[in-house]
């Protein structure tokens, strides 16, 4: 497999990494727009490889899609990260015509690659890679549900003072702030409902901070956190590259799913060689549903802005 990592940045270089360490993919193969800076972290994880035991062969390039072309995954990292104080929202005037160009870019060199949008404000930067081309839509898939199922099982186990491979639990919805929807009712520590371990106080505890998971990291970093993105993201890639259907909440473009349309947004699906080979619909309670309607509307709403 040939993954495209553009943005050589924090996120870009993290994803190369994990992928590299791995040692699922033949080559990555990562861009940037500044003059030598991709050249530059593909040579230093090259000189990982003796240390670390993979064979993944990482090159750089300074903006020069041919070296992309024959691309099975793409992922699109570049745009500017969020300061502290800032929302993910407040990225979209530099970020909107970044992924845009970039997209059609990727797409000319490999016109049946899949893309991974990671960029934010990302569910509404995965809906214009999905009017801007004309890849089918279950070879787009926007990276955030992963990372905050993540962030939701770290917090889980800190409540339950569990090891963090006990607990099981999905974020679904928007990937901002106030829109993910950690589904705590779902939530498991071995099948057990965690429910059965903390209370709802607690839990209502673990939601919140889960929500605010970027934020706090961006707050203590100064931007916004690169190592449990990086591994969200090739985490999905092995899913493609091993045909794994395996499961992930990720931005998804609805077509009824859900009673939506027209928006991508966090639902789950199942990850395998073709991208989304299926979009999961679970039976969602009315006050889950009442929080991923009010989750869609503030996505349309960022949409209205690209
Ligand atoms: N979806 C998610 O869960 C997450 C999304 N992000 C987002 O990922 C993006 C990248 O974050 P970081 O890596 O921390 O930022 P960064 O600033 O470290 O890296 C971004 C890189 O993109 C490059 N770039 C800018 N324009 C480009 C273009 N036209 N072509 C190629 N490269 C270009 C920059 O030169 C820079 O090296 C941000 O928008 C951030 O908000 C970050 C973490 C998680
Ligand atoms: O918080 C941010 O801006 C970056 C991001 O999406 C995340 O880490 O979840």
């Amino acid at each position: 497999m040939k993954v495209t990592v553009v943005g050589a940045g924090a996120v870009g270089a993290s994803c190369a990494e994990y992928i590299a360490l791995k040692n699922f993919a033949a080559e990555v193969v990562l861009i940037d727009i500044k003059e030598g800076f991709a050249e530059g972290k593909a040579m230093d994880l090259m000189q990982t490889a003796s240390l670390n035991g993979f064979d993944t062969k990482i090159t750089g390039v300074t903006n020069d899609y041919s070296a992309t072309a024959g691309s099975d995954v793409a992922v699109i990292t570049s745009g500017i990260p969020r300061k502290p104080g800032m929302t993910r929202e407040e990225l979209i005037s530099t970020n909107a015509g970044i992924v845009k160009s970039v997209a059609s870019s990727l797409i000319q060199a490999s016109p049946n690659v899949i893309i991974i949008v990671v960029s934010n404000p990302m569910d509404t930067m995965t809906y214009l890679v999905h009017q801007a081309t004309d890849l089918p839509k279950n070879r787009i898939i926007g990276m955030g549900g992963a990372l905050d199922s993540a962030r939701f099982k770290y917090r889980l186990a800190e409540a339950l003072e569990s090891p963090i491979s006990d607990v099981d639990g999905m974020v679904i919805g928007g990937h901002s702030d106030t829109g993910m929807i950690p589904l705590t009712r779902l939530a498991t520590r071995n099948s057990v409902p965690v429910s059965e371990f903390v209370s709802a106080d607690r839990l209502e505890e673990v939601k919140q901070e889960t929500k605010v998971g970027g934020a706090t990291l961006t707050k203590l970093l100064g931007t916004s956190a690169w190592y449990a993105p990086g591994a969200a993201v090739s985490a999905m890639v092995q899913a493609i590259a091993n045909d794994s259907n395996k499961m992930f909440p990720c931005s998804c473009l609805l077509e009824g799913e859900y009673g939506l349309s027209d928006i991508s947004i966090g639902v789950p699906a199942l990850i395998g060689a073709n991208g989304i080979e299926q979009i999961v619909e679970i039976e969602l309670s009315e006050e889950e549903k009442a929080a991923l309607n009010a989750s869609a509307d503030a996505v349309r709403k960022t949409n209205g802005l690209i």
